[in-house]
């Protein structure tokens, strides 16, 4: 692990902390109509317009004649279980003929299987995206509204036997490749057999652990996971200690303070005694287990599939800022990584990298060229930003962390150094202004995740109509000038450039 994903994950509490398109216009992949992008900024090398990368432009999800079919349609009929069921068949055989002529091993629970799902090329994303939507769609369609509706009331006891195993370290309890019985995981553990048997027979329904006789388990793939990767039991616990009860206070605090706007008064803090008292952040510093926690699971999930740095370097115009020496400021920048990545690329990039004191106090001590060409600053990005002739101001990972009112503070802090025609960059995610755009995995994913931020934060991930709106409501010199949806990335790149006086200074 380089010594930079290391002091990332190690940051990556504090990074966290403080921290259109109608149907049929624009689908992921696709880029804005050159109407909305036609600001000189964008034609300088903003968002672009025109298609000039292939990850960007060119994806379009492949005609799947039963998509939407069954969710969509008022009158269901048995022809749509026929068609969902043929769905699978056909999208299953081709990821299963993929995966042999790859020699990829065959999917299994078993213990030894291999414990992520191999990376796949974009057609083959697609077929297994609709294998699991088609199944998903087709059981819940054989289950019935009424049935569907009384257990999935009950998920959250999912999250208590995951919990459960967390706590008392279940999966760790026995070796990998033996068995146990239930009295001698109790005794490993010190909690009662009985409550040990439940817990365990429950995680078997999802398949964690089996059971090889009525006294004696054994692992699965995804038990061995539990045993094995310290990230995955931070993301667990994060979830179901820190998460769950704040998720069950959530329509308390939504009616206690209904403008949801402060991140004091969010079900977090009624559920840990901290209403007005103080943000999630802080009460996690002062819980050296729970600031670790939900570090590894933050770690955990920005390491996860639709994350990765390369899509932002990939799909953006640095090349035309390159050529005009430019320089960017990447506000709430932690120690600097996607810079230093970027200055590599590209020689000519000047890069000022903002964060608070602590954090930049830990960035990586540059040398020659990359020392020359990157500034470290420590700065509050509520205060008045102190760069003032820069080209963009970057901010990857920040606004979902923020409620319209305090993001609107964040731009409005820019605008008084801003030069005329300098971008502001948001790279996050943003989500769809309707429902049904995405697949249904993608859609679930990231609507939970605007759920979450609501739970801990008040906070939102924006639609881009949302973000238009908060440009807008910030001053009407700030123009929206586009948002870029990267196929196979959850996040995407919105821009917006400052049309107003130039307060640059240049
Ligand atoms: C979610 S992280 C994003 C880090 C980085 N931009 C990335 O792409 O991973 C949020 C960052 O904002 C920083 N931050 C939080 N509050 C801040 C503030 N008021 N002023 C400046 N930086 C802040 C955190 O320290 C953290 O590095």
């Amino acid at each position: 692990m380089s010594t930079i994903r290391k002091l990332q994950n190690r940051l990556s509490l504090s990074s966290w902390s403080n921290s259109f398109t109608r149907k049929n216009s624009v689908k992921s992949g696709q880029i804005r109509p050159s109407s909305v992008l036609s600001t000189p900024a964008a034609q300088a090398g903003g968002v672009e317009s025109t298609n000039n990368n292939n990850a960007s432009t060119t994806q379009v999800s492949p005609p799947l004649t039963t998509r939407r079919s069954a969710t969509t349609s008022t009158k269901p009929s048995t022809s749509d279980l026929i068609s969902l069921a043929a769905t699978i068949t056909r999208e299953t055989e081709k990821l299963d003929k993929y995966m042999k002529e790859n020699g990829n091993p065959a999917p299994s629970f078993d213990v030894d299987a291999p414990m992520d799902f191999p990376k796949l090329p974009a057609d083959m994303k697609k077929a297994r995206e609709e294998i699991v939507r088609a199944t998903k769609e087709l059981g819940d369609l054989v289950t019935g509204p009424r049935e569907g509706l009384r257990w999935m009331a009950w998920d959250h006891n999912n999250s208590l036997s995951l919990q459960a195993i967390y706590h008392f370290k279940i999966a760790k309890s026995f070796p990998i490749h033996e068995t146990a019985t239930y009295e001698q995981i109790s005794k490993a553990v010190g909690l009662d057999e009985v409550n040990v048997r439940r817990f365990m027979r429950h995680a078997m329904t999802n398949r964690i652990f089996r059971e090889v006789n009525p006294d004696v388990v054994a692992h699965t793939a995804a038990s061995r996971v539990l045993a094995e990767d310290p990230v995955i039991n931070d993301w667990i616990g994060f979830c179901t200690d820190d998460i769950l009860p704040a998720a069950a206070n959530v329509t308390r605090a939504l009616t206690e303070y209904p403008s949801a706007s402060e991140p004091t008064q969010t079900g977090f803090q009624l559920a840990n005694n901290t209403t007005n008292v103080e943000p999630m952040f802080v009460t996690f510093g002062k819980s050296p287990l729970r600031a670790k926690r939900m570090s590894g699971a933050m770690a955990s999930l920005t390491g996860g599939e639709g994350y990765e740095l390369s899509y932002l370097l990939d799909n953006y115009d640095w090349a035309s800022l390159n050529a005009s020496k430019a320089t960017i400021v990447d506000v709430g920048g932690s120690i600097g990584f996607v810079c230093i990545d970027l200055a590599k690329r590209y020689p000519d990039l000047k890069f000022v990298v903002q964060d608070l004191p602590k954090t930049i106090d830990s960035a990586p001590k540059l040398e020659g060229d990359l020392a020359q060409r990157i500034t470290f600053q420590a700065h509050d990005f509520f205060s008045p930003q102190p760069v003032k002739n820069a080209d963009v101001y970057l901010f990857r990972w920040i606004f979902h962390n923020h409620s319209d009112k305090y993001a609107s503070k964040i731009l409005s802090a820019l605008i008084p150094s801003m030069k005329k025609g300098a971008r502001v960059l948001i790279n996050d995610h943003c989500l769809r202004d309707g429902f049904g755009e995405e697949s249904m995995w993608d859609e679930k994913i990231i609507r939970t995740m605007d759920l979450v931020m609501l739970t801990l934060l008040n906070a939102t991930e924006r639609s881009e109509r949302q973000y238009k709106t908060l440009f807008e409501n910030t001053h009407k010199d700030l123009k929206f000038a586009g948002v870029k949806r990267i196929e196979g990335c959850r996040m995407s790149i919105v821009e917006a450039v400052w049309e107003g006086e130039d307060y640059g200074g240049a």
